[in-house]
């Protein structure tokens, strides 16, 4: 169980909404469906009404500095099940790339790679107390398009499992191109902030609000008046 998993929810019962693609940069095709995930009736581009009005306020406020930039959506809405789907294909992918076999791995290099995943991964938990952050319609893994279209280069790809996702991997390089990519997180994570949200600790593009980890980091800020999470598993 992780810290953040702790913290009360008192669900607002506040609707999802639809994101209006048009007024944002979209990955596309989405990266899980492309996988084979399966959303049946809904769509990952859904959020709660207040988390899709502040991501609306977190591009106007990127707009204010950098004209004609976007933020890019990789990922919002997530069923649980999708986070099945998601951690089991991360899993095969750490033994692919570590040239194993999945089915010749020994406990131990089982239970090391799970731990891996699990540092970038929420559990796919069905317990209501401990849902997975994009299971809330609360979460967003997002990113930077600059005023040419460009994708903005943070320095890994979203979803990267390695220390060069954690979001100050770059802040003490003293190499020009990774300086820029911690201007970038920064960036990105400011205009987040300022709209209200808060970042995941490990991942640079994974942000939230109302929600059971938003709370956590609301309350290492400001540990004398704890907050509660607002949202919790919409299905
Ligand atoms: C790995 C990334 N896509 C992500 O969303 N991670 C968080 C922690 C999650 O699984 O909820
Ligand atoms: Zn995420």
């Amino acid at each position: 169980m992780k810290a953040y998993q702790e913290i009360a929810i008192v669900e607002c019962g506040e609707a999802i909404a639809a994101i209006p693609l048009e007024q944002f940069a979209v990955e596309s095709p989405h990266p899980y469906q492309k996988l084979g995930a399966s959303y049946g009736a809904l769509s990952p581009y859904y959020l709660r009404q207040s988390v899709l009005d502040s991501l609306k306020v977190a591009q106007a406020l990127l707009q204010q500095v950098h004209q004609g930039w976007q933020i890019k959506i990789f990922d919002a809405y997530r069923p649980v099940e999708v986070q099945q789907f998601m951690v089991d294909y991360t899993f095969a992918e750490v033994v692919q790339a570590r040239k194993l076999n999945l089915t010749e791995l020994t406990e131990a290099q089982r239970q090391e790679i799970w731990e891996q995943v699990y540092q970038f991964w929420a559990f796919p938990n069905l317990n209501p107390a401990t849902p997975p952050p994009h299971s809330t319609g609360a979460a967003v893994d997002v990113t930077l398009v600059d005023d040419t279209g460009k994708t903005v280069n943070m320095g890994t790809q979203i979803d990267e499992i390695s220390p060069a996702s954690y979001p100050d991997y770059y802040a003490d390089s003293t190499d020009a191109a990774q300086q820029q990519y911690h201007i970038y997180r920064q960036l990105l994570n400011s205009v987040m902030c300022k709209a209200g949200f808060r970042r995941h600790p490990n991942e640079w593009w994974h942000f939230s609000l109302g929600d059971q980890m938003w709370a956590w980091a609301y309350n290492q800020e400001n540990p004398a008046q704890p907050m509660t999470a607002r949202y919790g598993r919409l299905v």
